[in-house]
């Protein structure tokens, strides 16, 4: 049994990926002045973490407390899809520039107007979607160990278990820049995409968790609009690229050792049993290129997003298909051809949104206290629940994560029935 019953399971201190504002934007940026975006909750700036009392603690104390709930913990129903709203980026430096209370304050009161103090809420966003994306690899990673340890080689396998396990967290959206943030100043709009940018190089080039093919990360929106930058819209498809080619690469030798493991077993079966022998492997692997069969976690970073956008395009892109197929229909005999009409229903257009192939969100997280949707995940999100708390995105750490993810745990899913 676990080593560590009665606590939650650890998380390593996520590996700081300090990311710098850029100084050719520091000095710029002290030029504009920022807009006052004042807020009708006052805790906000609390160092307390407000706004999650929804939690029933003592109910969880009580869960986390001996062996067979300690089982049930480990069990504990979390999303496939998680994705977060990161709200509250500005007025984290602004409660920060304010509160001095630590070295970064320094920093940060150095600079000489709200705008760069702004700013570098942004930075400390972004910092925030990389540890967070350690946290729920860790998570992850950790329940899966757990849940696995008592499965012993020749023991007999549950799979559907299994298969339940690993559908956890699975796939996370981070809702980074919306179609509607282009209302935002110039220098504000300019300092996110730059940071966004340099951000994905930072991270394609030196995190291991990109290397080692734990993440695979799918861009979400209109990036091949042409008020993005075109080094960003490069810097983001070669961090899809690279996280791609690294989790294949992954999974191609799992397939393979799986198939050796599969082969070693039937040859012990029957000696002259050929499964296995490899002649094949090289075909099957070419088709398996996207997150088929993937273990690893499915990042979607939603860049110019907005539902709204994305069911319009994939309606009109659907709308002309309809068209298309009428023509080619009325132009052709139908005679010894199949024909294949295309109706409109819910998987025409599903599969026609940026997110075909993302399953359903299920878990939907907004930081900084607002209690709306703002344009997000409109079809995906139908039934999803949904988790609001005061605490402003850079500080939505580790800990507010397990308390988000507890929350769901508990929650009863009807999906419309009884
Ligand atoms: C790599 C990557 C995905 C980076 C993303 C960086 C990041 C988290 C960007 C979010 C930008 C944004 C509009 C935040 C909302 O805070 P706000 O400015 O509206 O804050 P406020 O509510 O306090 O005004």
């Amino acid at each position: 049994s676990s080593s560590r019953r009665g606590s939650p399971p650890p998380l390593h201190r996520a590996t700081s990926f300090a990311f710098p504002l850029p100084t050719s934007l520091m000095t710029t940026m002290t030029h504009h002045h920022g807009r006052d975006r004042r807020r009708s909750k006052s805790s906000e700036c609390d160092d307390e973490v407000p706004g999650d009392e929804d939690v029933d603690e003592s109910s969880m104390s009580s869960i986390l407390g001996d062996e067979l709930q300690e089982r049930r913990r480990q069990r504990q129903r979390l999303p496939r899809h998680v994705a977060f709203i990161c709200d509250g980026n500005s007025r984290w430096s602004h409660c920060r520039g304010r509160r001095r209370t630590n070295d970064d304050d320094d920093v940060i009161s150095s600079l000489s107007n709200s705008i760069a103090r702004s700013l570098m809420g942004h930075v400390a966003g972004a910092n925030r979607v990389i540890s967070l994306i350690d946290s729920l690899l860790s998570i992850r990673e950790e329940r899966q160990r757990r849940y696995r340890q008592p499965q012993s080689r020749g023991h007999a396998h549950n799979e559907d278990e299994e298969d339940d396990d690993d559908d956890a967290l699975r796939y996370c959206t981070f809702f980074a820049f919306s179609t509607e943030n282009w209302s935002r100043p110039k220098y504000e709009i300019d300092a996110i995409l730059k940071l966004i940018e340099d951000m994905s190089r930072r991270y394609r080039k030196s995190d291991p968790a990109i290397r080692d093919g734990k993440v695979r990360i799918r861009i979400l929106g209109d990036i091949d609009d042409a008020r993005i930058p075109s080094n960003t819209r490069e810097e983001l498809r070669a961090l899809e690229r690279s996280s791609a080619k690294a989790c294949d690469l992954v999974n191609l030798r799992r397939r393979r050792r799986r198939r050796r493991e599969r082969g070693e077993m039937m040859i012990s079966l029957d000696k002259d049993d050929d499964y296995g022998d490899g002649d094949n492997d090289d075909a099957d692997d070419a088709d398996d290129t996207d997150d088929a069969g993937d273990d690893a976690l499915t990042v979607c970073l939603a860049i110019n997003y907005g539902g709204r956008a994305d069911i319009l395009r994939a309606a009109t892109e659907l709308a002309r298909s309809i068209a298309d197929d009428a023509a080619g229909s009325s132009s052709s005999s139908s005679f010894g051809s199949e024909s294949h009409h295309l109706i409109i229903n819910e998987n025409e257009i599903t599969k026609r949104l940026c997110t075909a192939n993302v399953p359903d969100v299920d878990l939907i997280i907004r930081t900084g206290g607002e209690k709306r949707l703002s344009n997000f995940f409109l079809w995906e999100g139908a039934y999803a629940e949904l988790y609001f708390c005061d605490t402003l995105w850079p500080d939505f750490d580790e800990q507010n994560i397990q308390r988000a993810l507890a929350w769901y745990g508990q929650r009863e899913r009807r999906f419309g029935g009884r």
